[in-house]
C-alpha cells in the first residue's frame, strides 16, 4: 500500500457493540430507519436510477432491488435486527468487489459486506440503508495443496463445503461451528469465529496464511500467501481477522488445514458443581494431552430448553452441569485407552457422576447436537439477549450465576454455556418478548462485571466466596 487507506463508508459492525462483549440493540420490530440507541445514518449518499444502471451493467441479473429477496439479507438469523437496504449486489470475482467499492467510494454509498448472514451480533446486516455486498456467490475452491494442507479459497465458500472437500481428501478444516452449513468463511475470519476446535488447532490468526482484501476505495490488498512461515515485513493480514468488514471486503482466504484424524471419540458428561468441571478440564488436559480436541459445557437450563423445544432426550441423567468431550487421534487403541484411563480416574475421584461414550458417527453426531443445537432451542424460548464473553476460566460460570441473582426472577431464563478450553462463555438470557425494562436491568451490570474480572491479574480461587466485593 502507498497511501494511507480513507473510505469511512463501510458498514461499521462494531458500531452495534459495546465494549468486549456484544449486545442486539433493535428488535424487529424497531422503526427501520432508526433502529433503538443505533448510531445516527452519517450524510452518504442515496442510491440513485444511476447508480443502479451502473450496477446492473457491471453484475448483470446480479444487482438485485426485487424487495422480496433483498428483505432477507435486511435481516439477521435471530431476526432481532432489522436494516432497510434496497440493494443487495453478488459480486463473483474480486474484481467485480473492487469495482464495486470503487465506485461507491467516489459517490460516498455506505455499503454493508455480508457472508453467510450467521452472525448473532447484528454485525451482518445494514443499520440503515447501505448496499448490501453479498459474497454468497464467491464461492470457488482456488486450490488445495495435498502435501502441506493448505486449502486457497474464495471467502463466499460455505464452511460445510470446504470440511466435505477436505475430507475427501483425509483433512478437515481447523474450524468447527454449529452453523457450518450457511456460515462463509469469509465471514469466519472477518468475525475471527473460535468454534468448537479453537483448543486444538488454535484462532484464525495462526490457521490462516493468507489473505486477500479489497479496500474500501477498490484497491486489492494481495496477501494471499500460502507459506507456513513468513517473515517478508508485516504481517498485514491480521488486522483483517476479526475487522468485521470495517477495514475492507475479504475476497480469498489461504488457511492451514489439519489432517483427518483416524480415531474420534465423544464422551458426555455430567458433574455436581462448576468447580468438578474445572477440576475434570485439569485431569482431562492432564491424562489426554495430545489428543484432546473439545471441551465444552453447557448448563442444566441449557438441557431443559433442549428437552423443551426440541425433543432431544438427556443422554444421562440429570445433573447441574454437563461436559462435552472429544478427542481426536491417529491410533483407536491408543485413544480408547486414554480416554478409559481418564474416565475411570473422574469417576473414582467422584468428579463425574454419570456419562456416555460415543465411537460410531450416528452417535457422535447426536451428542454434539445437545451441545450445538442450544442456539436454535434458545429461539424458541421468546427474545434473547446474548453475550458472548471471554473470562478467565475459572470466573467463567460465575457470571451467570450473578446475573441470576441480579435480575431476581425478571428474566425468563438465564443459561450459560460455551467453549472451557477457550475460557468463552455463552450467557443468554430470555424473555417472552423484548423488554426494555429487563435490558436495562442487564446492560450496563454485564459490561461493567466483565471489565471489572477480565483485567483482574491474581489468580483467583475457585472456591471464591460468593458475597464477595467486586475487583
Ligand atoms: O448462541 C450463542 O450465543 C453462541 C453460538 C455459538 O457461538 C456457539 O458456540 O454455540
Amino acid at each position: 500500500m502507498d497511501d494511507t487507506f480513507s473510505g469511512p463508508f463501510l458498514s461499521c459492525s462494531s458500531a452495534h457493540f459495546v465494549a468486549s462483549t456484544c449486545k442486539l440493540h433493535a428488535g424487529a420490530d424497531a422503526p427501520k430507519s432508526s433502529p433503538d440507541a443505533a448510531p445516527q445514518r452519517l450524510p452518504f449518499s442515496t442510491v440513485t436510477s444511476e447508480d443502479l444502471d451502473f450496477f446492473r451493467k457491471l453484475l448483470p441479473g446480479r444487482a438485485i432491488t426485487d424487495q422480496d429477496v433483498v428483505e432477507s439479507s435486511n435481516v439477521d438469523w435471530l431476526k432481532s435486527v432489522r436494516g432497510s437496504s434496497e440493494v443487495l449486489l453478488r459480486p463473483q470475482t474480486t474484481d467485480e468487489v473492487s469495482q464495486i467499492l470503487r465506485y461507491c467510494n467516489g459517490r460516498n454509498l455506505a455499503v454493508n459486506p455480508q457472508g453467510g448472514n450467521t452472525g448473532l451480533v447484528g454485525g451482518s446486516v445494514p443499520v440503515y440503508d447501505e448496499i448490501i455486498l453479498s459474497t454468497s456467490l464467491m464461492n470457488n475452491i482456488m486450490n488445495f495443496d495435498n502435501i502441506s494442507g493448505i486449502l486457497t479459497c474464495q471467502a463466499g465458500c460455505v464452511l460445510e463445503n470446504l470440511s466435505l472437500y477436505l475430507e475427501d481428501r483425509d483433512y478437515i478444516m481447523p474450524l468447527d461451528l454449529g452453523a457450518k452449513g450457511s456460515c462463509q468463511i469469509g465471514g469466519n475470519v472477518a468475525t475471527n469465529a473460535g468454534g468448537l476446535r479453537l483448543l486444538r488447532y488454535g484462532s484464525l490468526h495462526g490457521t490462516v496464511l493468507g489473505l486477500e482484501v479489497v479496500l474500501a476505495d477498490g484497491r486489492v490488498l494481495d496477501c494471499l500467501a500460502t507459506l507456513r512461515k513468513d517473515n517478508t515485513g508485516y504481517d498485514l493480514k491480521q488486522l483483517f481477522i476479526g475487522s468485521e468488514g470495517t477495514l475492507g471486503v475479504i475476497t480469498a482466504v489461504s488457511i492451514l488445514c489439519p489432517r483427518k484424524p483416524k480415531s474420534v471419540n465423544v464422551v458426555f458428561l455430567g458433574c455436581e458443581t462448576f468447580e468438578q468441571l474445572l477440576k475434570t478440564f485439569q485431569l482431562c488436559r492432564g491424562m489426554l494431552g495430545e489428543i484432546l480436541s473439545a471441551y465444552e459445557f453447557l448448563d442444566s437450563e441449557c438441557m431443559k430448553l433442549l428437552n423443551t423445544h426440541l425433543k432431544l432426550p438427556n443422554p444421562i441423567s440429570e445433573c447441574p452441569f454437563y461436559i462435552v468431550i472429544e478427542t481426536s487421534g491417529s491410533d483407536s487403541s491408543h485413544d480408547s485407552q486414554k480416554l478409559h484411563n481418564f474416565l475411570e480416574e473422574a469417576m473414582t475421584a467422584t468428579l463425574v457422576t454419570d456419562g456416555t461414550v460415543a465411537t460410531e458417527d450416528s452417535k457422535i453426531k447426536a451428542l454434539w447436537s445437545m451441545r450445538e443445537r442450544i442456539t436454535e432451542a434458545l429461539t424458541h424460548d421468546g427474545f434473547v439477549y446474548k453475550y458472548d464473553i471471554s473470562l478467565p476460566v475459572e470466573r467463567i460460570y460465575q457470571l451467570v450465576t450473578d446475573m441470576r441473582e441480579h435480575l431476581r426472577g425478571r428474566a425468563k431464563r438465564v443459561v450459560g454455556y460455551g467453549h472451557v478450553g477457550d475460557g468463552n462463555l455463552h450467557l443468554n438470557i430470555t424473555s417472552p418478548a423484548k423488554d426494555p425494562a429487563l435490558l436495562a436491568a442487564i446492560e450496563p451490570f454485564v459490561y461493567e462485571w466483565t471489565t471489572a474480572w477480565a483485567s483482574r491479574r491474581e489468580t483467583i480461587s475457585t472456591t471464591a466466596n460468593p458475597a464477595r466485593p467486586w475487583p
